[in-house]
């Protein structure tokens, strides 16, 4: 057991506007209270925010909050971590409070990537209502969604989130690139405890920003179309067309956020209650169809 689910995601930017455009225009996702010059602060869903942009000299990812259920089996995790030797950092009470977590701590993969890992559900108490019309995200104990991570030590990163984390394998690939290694590239995804079919994945890729993409679902078919008619209409970069994986089934596009990673909006994710009766998969097409990636603009 550990971590449940993916709770959110921070990020640095220099521009907090072309965020907050993207944000309510595009991606349909409500500013919440809390935000100022210096930060903002995204809602989904019944919690505060998911999505905390907070104002720098960069842009760049900074770290995905991955959420035990309990005080318990977030203690229980901190534990084996610190048993493994990893460094953890002990968060403080202004810390909880601007995260609004009971608890977190801060880490680093082996691969580099940060994650602080959190306790305690904090409700809003206001309903979310996108500026957009985006009737909800799917969320709740699933999360809000799953990261892709860059890994140069590709079985030390997995071995990192199953053996410590408590992540379970739901499917790998080799991505072949043209002049890329004749083994091609290794991608791993993971389920927490949740629902979801990967929360985490990692992959042999480059990412300059520190994180290849992160993913948003909502209700159906038609909430990705409208989304994808709003990234274009706004000018956004899409980064790969319609398509369904092979692995989660789930119908999305990807477009760039204003710090250049990519944001994947789908809908359709395959579910499992009992990870227990699932066999991992080894995938040799990465989709059912579509997905044509635009590396470039
Ligand atoms: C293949 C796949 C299954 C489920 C997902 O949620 C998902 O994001 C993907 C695509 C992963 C991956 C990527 O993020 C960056 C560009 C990649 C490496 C490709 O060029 C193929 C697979 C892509
Ligand atoms: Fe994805």
């Amino acid at each position: 057991m550990g971590v449940r689910s993916l709770a959110y995601i921070r990020v640095e930017s220099r521009d907090l506007e072309a965020w907050r455009r993207f944000g309510e225009q595009v991606v349909g996702a409500a500013v919440a209270p809390g935000s100022d010059d210096d930060v903002l602060l995204l809602r989904l869903d019944g919690r505060p925010w998911r999505f905390r942009i907070e104002k720098g000299d960069q842009d760049r990812y900074l770290c995905a909050g991955l959420e035990c259920p309990s005080e318990a089996e977030w203690q229980q995790a901190i534990d084996r971590l610190r048993g493994a030797g990893v460094a953890v950092a002990e968060g403080d009470t202004e810390g909880a409070r601007l995260r609004h977590v009971r608890g977190y701590v801060t880490l680093d993969d082996p691969a580099g990537n940060m994650i602080e890992l959190v306790w305690g559900n904090i409700v809003a108490g206001t309903p979310f209502v996108s500026p957009v019309g985006v009737p909800a995200f799917i969320t709740g104990e699933m999360g809000f969604g799953h990261v892709v991570l860059p890994t140069t030590c590709y079985d030390a990163t997995r071995s990192f989130y199953k053996d410590l984390l408590g992540f379970g394998d739901s499917d790998e690939m080799r991505v072949h690139f043209p002049g890329g290694p004749e083994q091609g590239l290794g991608m791993s995804f993971m389920h927490a405890a949740g629902p979801r079919h990967h929360t985490v994945a990692v992959g042999e890729f480059p990412a300059p920003t520190g994180l290849i993409h992160t993913m948003v679902e909502v209700p159906t078919i038609d909430d990705v179309g409208m989304a994808l008619d709003r990234a274009v209409a706004a000018g956004v970069h899409i980064s790969s067309s319609l398509g369904r994986h092979t692995n989660d089934k789930m119908i999305s596009f990807y477009m760039r956020s204003p710090t250049g990673f990519d944001i994947e909006f789908g809908c359709g994710g395959e579910q499992t209650d009992d990870w227990t009766k699932v066999t991992p998969t080894f995938t040799i097409k990465e989709d059912l169809w579509g997905h044509k990636w635009d590396f470039g603009g």
